[in-house]
């Protein structure tokens, strides 16, 4: 998979080496029927990871995006994919794309809910990445700093990404 690299004058070489195929791992949800469904979550508040999330979902709904202080439903469409952006790819992008915190709401209907995701992730466990030095200038300066996907990971788990300044919660959304 490449990176969608228009607009944003990147250098197609660089993109290609970080390429995501490699990492990718598809997860199959099924969210049964809840009794209480306002007692719960079917799954948690999260953004994922990796560099992007492809969701195919049923028709029943209940995935939700964060869009301010509130959520909006991401209704089901015969035949579409939902396209996630992740925490990598916000990193690497210097923050142009933002990952998206989403969640699934417990699943009140009797018909069981079932979805599928294809998570792209780079797999190159000791290569350093960062945001991209084309996304890097003097007007924008990195926002995260250099790691390897062995760090990431333990900071994944963690919550936090990597911060060019550890301290400052104006621009780390998981203070
Ligand atoms: O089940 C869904 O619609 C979303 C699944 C999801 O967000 C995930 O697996 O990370
Ligand atoms: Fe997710």
């Amino acid at each position: 998979m490449e990176l969608a690299s228009e607009g944003l004058g990147l250098n197609p070489k660089r993109l290609k080496e970080m390429t995501c195929l490699e990492g990718r791992v598809m997860a199959g949800h099924y969210y049964p029927y809840c009794p209480q469904p306002d007692l719960t979550v079917g799954l948690t508040s999260h953004s994922d990871p990796g560099v992007l999330a492809v969701v195919l979902q049923d028709r029943m709904g209940g995935m939700q995006v964060k869009y301010g202080d509130g959520w909006v439903d991401v209704k089901p469409v015969p035949g579409a994919l939902v396209i996630n952006v992740g925490d990598f790819l916000q990193i690497v992008s210097n923050g142009e794309y933002r990952s998206v915190d989403h969640r699934v709401l417990a699943n009140s209907s009797r018909e069981p809910r079932v979805s599928i995701a294809m998570f792209f992730n780079v797999s190159r466990k000791d290569d350093s990445y960062g945001p991209l030095p084309e996304l890097v200038s003097p007007e924008k300066p990195a926002l995260y700093r250099q790691f390897t996907l062995s760090e990431f990971m333990q900071r994944f788990f963690n919550k936090r990404m990597m911060m060019a300044s550890e301290h400052d919660p104006q621009i780390d959304p998981f203070d």
